[in-house]
């Protein structure tokens, strides 16, 4: 056992989870757990009193926090302590999003006027190409960003972007990740080569996915009348390889930065959001960056107690490691955000997936759960089925703004009710006298109303958090991301495992390297497990 599972708190959670009432039960016991189990930062709302816990639980989680340590940790995050011990970098997204005055070394330098300048950049460069003077080879206006990226390099931009609607300022923005022709093909229909504006992101400027969309673009674009020497001002690129970028032929003016020191799921905040800047403009960019900002300095400043990260990282840990629960699911009520369960899966499960702790030993606990989710209220007509009566256990998190931005008529006031009201459901749910009792006036007999109560049962004590916000906006939007971030950071404090490295998905890029040369030699593969050889083989032969 490792010294975690072994410690004394961990056993008396243990012990006293598997003890806790039904939650029905502490509601009845208790009208003021609203009151006692909230908390507002930040323009958001956090309601987790429809948990499986009470205060001994909280205190018990609390204790394990700070048995981890967790608020030096925090502070050692954000004043650059090399946290990523395999890659050996800083981990300081959260600099990004700091204040010009000031001070965050990482390697003993300040970073912060670097975080500036690029900044200062962006947002001329976005001036200019929204106001019109940056115009195409033809010296028309640019009307539409083609973003190119994958990983963090991409889902930030896209779902920030899609979740900002309400905020855009006139340019059209598509996002190209996949490396199937058919997505940028798709994507380079009806644009006009003259008007559009390519954003290359990727901070090694080496990835295949990307690269590979790049040259495809730059070909289409030749294809429509442009000449090399027209390249410089159809495409920029956003890298940490400045190098690579210009022998692309990219003006080394038009090559935005990005540092070691941010991980690309953590990204979005950095020159990577280039795409997020053009679309809505500077200003509300960095309305976005002071929401999260705002986030941080809650994080950095708030009691455990009183810590919406913290309460909501700790809760995922009671879950994942008390109660067996393998996934955890995102219902955004907000059609705007619809996107954002897939950015939290990203974030989450790229960090927290792993199985060794800092120093190499295997942990005997589970670490970052199954994260998935989608919008309300489309869910709760498919897989809420599972999540009310399944037998796994899916904590859920539920996200919803009061207004909207599109006030129509009741679809708001339905909206909130189908969000509150799936929430109470999945903590009452509904017992077998319930089910038998609502079933008093049906013409069915007995023994037919017995059975169908048995499937009408819902157990409950299906646990919930449910975050509000006034309205979504760039600053409550930059809070809400932040706060994730930090949950999943949370959770790896209490995990003891490197949040900010990827060597699984790096292993994935070198064997389709690999099998692609494979794949275009002369002769069929062979040096393969029997599987992978035949399939390569087909794939050679192009059909089965
Ligand atoms: O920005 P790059 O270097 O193209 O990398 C793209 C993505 O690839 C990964 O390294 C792994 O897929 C992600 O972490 C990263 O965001």
């Amino acid at each position: 056992m490792t010294q975690l599972t072994q410690s004394a708190t961990w056993q008396q959670l243990a012990t006293h989870t598997a003890a806790l009432p039904h939650m029905r039960e502490l509601f009845e016991k208790n009208d003021q757990r609203f009151n006692a189990m909230h908390l507002k930062s930040c323009g958001l709302l956090l309601d987790y009193s429809k948990n499986r816990v009470n205060e001994e639980t909280l205190a018990l989680l609390f204790k394990l926090a700070n048995e981890a340590q967790l608020t030096d940790k925090i502070a050692g995050m954000f004043s650059g302590d090399i946290i990523n011990n395999t890659e050996q970098r800083a981990v300081l997204h959260t600099a990004l999003r700091s204040k010009a005055s000031q001070t965050i070394n990482a390697e003993g330098q300040n970073i912060v006027p670097e975080v500036q300048q690029t900044l200062a950049k962006m947002a001329e460069f976005v001036e200019q190409v929204q106001s019109g003077q940056w115009t195409g080879y033809t010296g028309k206006a640019i009307t539409d960003i083609v973003s190119i990226g994958i990983g963090g390099s991409f889902l930030g931009p896209k779902i920030v972007t899609q979740a900002l609607r309400p905020y855009w300022k006139g340019l059209n923005c598509h996002f190209v990740a996949n490396v199937d022709a058919t997505s940028i093909c798709e994507k380079l229909k009806g644009l006009n080569a003259e008007t559009t504006l390519f954003v290359m992101s990727s901070k090694s400027f080496g990835t295949q996915e990307t690269l590979t969309n790049t040259l495809s673009a730059k070909e289409w674009f030749l294809a429509q009348g442009a000449s090399q020497q027209d390249v410089a001002q159809h495409f920029v690129a956003v890298t940490s390889n400045v190098a690579k970028a210009t022998e692309f032929g990219m003006d080394a003016n038009n090559i935005f930065p990005m540092w070691d020191w941010v991980g690309g799921r953590y990204s979005l905040w950095s020159a990577i959001g280039l795409p997020i800047a053009l679309v809505i403009g500077m200003d509300n960019f960095k309305e976005l960056l002071s929401g999260a900002f705002d986030m941080d300095q809650h994080f950095q400043q708030a009691p455990l107690e009183h810590n919406m990260p913290v309460i909501m990282g700790m809760l995922s840990v009671l879950y994942s490691n008390f109660h067996g629960a393998q996934s955890h699911v995102i219902l955004t009520y907000d059609h705007y955000l619809r996107g954002l369960p897939a950015y939290f899966q990203q974030l989450d499960m790229e960090s927290n997936g792993k199985s060794v702790t800092l120093n190499g030993t295997a942990v005997d606990y589970s670490t970052g759960p199954v994260i998935w989710g989608g919008e309300g209220t489309n869910g709760q007509h498919a897989y809420h089925q599972l999540l009310h009566q399944g037998t796994a256990l899916i904590p859920a998190d539920f996200i919803l703004p009061l207004q909207s931005h599109n006030p129509l008529g009741e679809h708001h006031n339905q909206l909130a009710s189908n969000c509150f009201g799936q929430t109470q459901a999945l903590m009452q749910g509904r017992t077998y006298e319930e089910a038998l009792a609502e079933m008093s006036s049906s013409k069915l007999d007995d023994a037919q109303k017995q059975l169908i109560a048995k499937h009408k049962v819902m157990t409950g004590n299906k646990p919930s958090n449910t975050l509000l916000m006034d309205k979504l906006t760039p600053p409550t939007l930059g809070a809400l991301i932040a706060l994730y971030e930090h949950r999943t950071f949370v959770q790896g404090i209490i995990w003891q495992i490197n949040s900010f490295d990827q060597w699984g998905v790096e292993l994935g890029k070198v064997l389709g390297n690999d099998v692609l040369d494979r794949i275009g030699a002369e002769n069929d593969a062979q040096a393969l497990d029997c599987s992978s050889n035949s399939l390569i083989n087909l794939y050679r032969q192009g059909q089965i």
